[in-house]
């Protein structure tokens, strides 16, 4: 899988370039080739203007024979072209195994589909390869990419193409709007890398409006459609059909224009996610409340007498606090660095099973503490920060997670809501805190939102966010639902050190009151 961590989006980076030096390559011995072609071209040519219409010249007689018999055979069943091509094909082919999947493009183009959403961007934008926000106030661009970049016709048909897959018609309409409007402009040039047209743009953005229920749009694009090619029999069906529906309920134009977006997972809860989304993780006001404030601690144990925490409380019931540079910058290459070969494919807890899940785009891997020095030393700050046992099974290995592209966690919880989770399976209770270390820097998005406690937090790298997912009587606390945002742009790392409830009973003792 591609599209599910940046690591591997970073290695088809460099299996591109690949592609590009095989190119390169071809189109050198084509130019070649045609040089050559055109050197011959220029030479007889020559000769055809020079002779007028008689062969005097008794070697000229004898060239224009051997041209003929043997030159011409030559140039017109050359193999040159066809060896170029071969080259070109079997460089393709060793690096087949390498390349993406349909899976891929398709959840690359769900990633640019969540983006869209829940960063409310507008596709006119994101085709023009801006970040802009649907509103009527001007608000400032989300993300600013330092190099221009805009997607073609084909781009857009494609990730429409995806959604109509999916008879997802609110977005196949966007997309496909999109993708008419700039084939159109285009129209009669074509480009060897398209799989679209402007004729199968109107067909899947047609159907799309008839599926929403906007026969008009449905038919002046069938119309436009049969302009290019009158003979496509479907299409002069469609035309009829869409007609006597019209005629029949000449209402049917309109309707389309308010189509909702395809149900999420967590509908309830998200208008507010994407609220908290959208602040990219800024500095919510409530920062100039008194009981949320910074602080050195050292938590009474010589480990951190030199070198105290930062500790800023961000939030108080639920208790979170980010703690500041709590690893080196050197410290979050290495973790990452023994994570990169390790990394599969996230998965979430469903039932009894672990699984794949649309809701959780990444990659992770688990990292012992035996693994290597750096995981020791670590292990023993996060004992020292939290109190708390980090020994299997009182708490579980290193997390260490990859988000891809609008790689993201929907609102979820870290403890196990039901006995029958996978999450019990370690015999040591439920997940009773977390602490999750910020291992790069975002350039945008990706900020953990916290929904009823109504805050984001931003990926400020080298930080650890803790919090306790459980009250003290057991119970979880639901206050602590919580979502990794979709990473708008760059890469996102972070590491998960989960701690279960056996083991701590001296660390954290037990309370009854459920406030608590
Ligand atoms: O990436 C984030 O910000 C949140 C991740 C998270 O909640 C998790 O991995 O359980
Ligand atoms: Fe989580």
């Amino acid at each position: 899988e591609t599209y599910t961590s940046m690591l591997s989006i970073h290695q088809a980076l460099s299996t591109e370039r690949e592609l590009l030096r095989f190119l390169h390559t071809y189109l050198e011995e084509e130019a070649k080739r045609l040089e050559d072609l055109r050197r011959f071209y220029r030479k007889i040519q020559a000769l055809h203007q020079g002779a007028g219409s008689t062969v005097v010249n008794p070697l000229l007689a004898y060239t224009l024979i051997k041209r003929l018999q043997s030159d011409w055979l030559n140039v017109v069943y050359s193999m040159e072209a066809s060896e170029n091509a071969q080259a070109l094909k079997n460089g393709y082919q060793r690096l087949e195994e390498e390349l993406p999947i349909f899976e891929d493009l398709e959840g690359a183009a769900r990633g640019v589909m969540r983006l869209q959403d829940v960063y409310s961007l507008s596709v006119k934008g994101l085709a023009k390869g801006k970040f802009q926000r649907v509103s009527n106030a001007p608000l400032p661009d989300v993300y600013n990419p330092s190099q221009d970049f805009s997607l073609s016709a084909d781009d857009c048909f494609h990730i429409g193409k995806v959604a109509y897959d999916m008879e997802d018609y609110y977005h196949s309409i966007l997309w496909l709007e999109e993708a008419v409007s700039l084939f159109r402009v285009s129209y009669g040039s074509w480009n060897t890398e398209d799989e679209g047209s402007l004729e199968d743009a109107l067909d899947h953005l047609a159907f799309s409006y008839f599926k929403a229920g906007n026969i008009s749009h449905a038919l002046s694009l069938s119309q436009e459609f049969l302009h290019y090619d009158p003979s496509n029999k479907r299409m002069v069906r469609n035309v009829l059909k869409y007609e006597k529906l019209l005629l029949v309920n000449p209402e049917s134009g309109e309707e389309g224009g308010s189509l909702q977006r395809p149900n999420v997972t967590q509908l309830e809860t998200r208008d507010i996610y994407e609220k908290l989304c959208q602040t990219l993780g800024s500095q919510p006001s409530q920062y100039q409340q008194q009981h949320l404030y910074c602080s050195y601690e050292t938590n009474g144990t010589p480990f951190l007498m030199l070198q105290p925490l930062k500790r800023e409380i961000v939030h108080q019931q639920p208790h979170i606090a980010l703690y500041h540079d709590f690893v080196s910058d050197a410290e979050a290459e290495r973790i990452k660095e023994l994570a990169a070969p390790r990394l599969q494919r996230s998965v979430v807890a469903s039932g009894e099973k672990q699984q794949k899940a649309d809701y959780r785009i990444s990659k992770s891997a688990w990292l012992k503490d035996t693994l290597d020095p750096a995981i020791v030393a670590l292990d023993r700050r996060v004992a020292a920060l939290t109190g708390l046992n980090t020994q299997p099974p009182y708490a579980e290995y290193l997390q260490v997670v990859n988000y891809g592209l609008g790689g993201h966690y929907e609102p979820h919880f870290d403890h196990a809501t039901s006995r029958k989770s996978p999450l019990y399976r370690m015999k040591s209770g439920n997940r009773i805190a977390t602490l999750m270390v910020y291992l790069s820097l975002v350039e945008a998005g990706g900020s953990t939102a916290f929904i009823y406690a109504n805050l984001s937090i931003p990926a400020v790298k080298n930080a650890a966010l803790f919090w306790w997912n459980l009250r003290r009587n057991g119970d979880g606390d639901d206050d602590t639902l919580h979502a990794g945002c979709p990473v708008l742009a760059g890469d996102k790392w972070v590491a998960n050190k989960w701690f279960h409830e056996h083991g701590q009973e001296f660390r954290r003792p037990c309370g009854t009151s459920p406030e608590d």
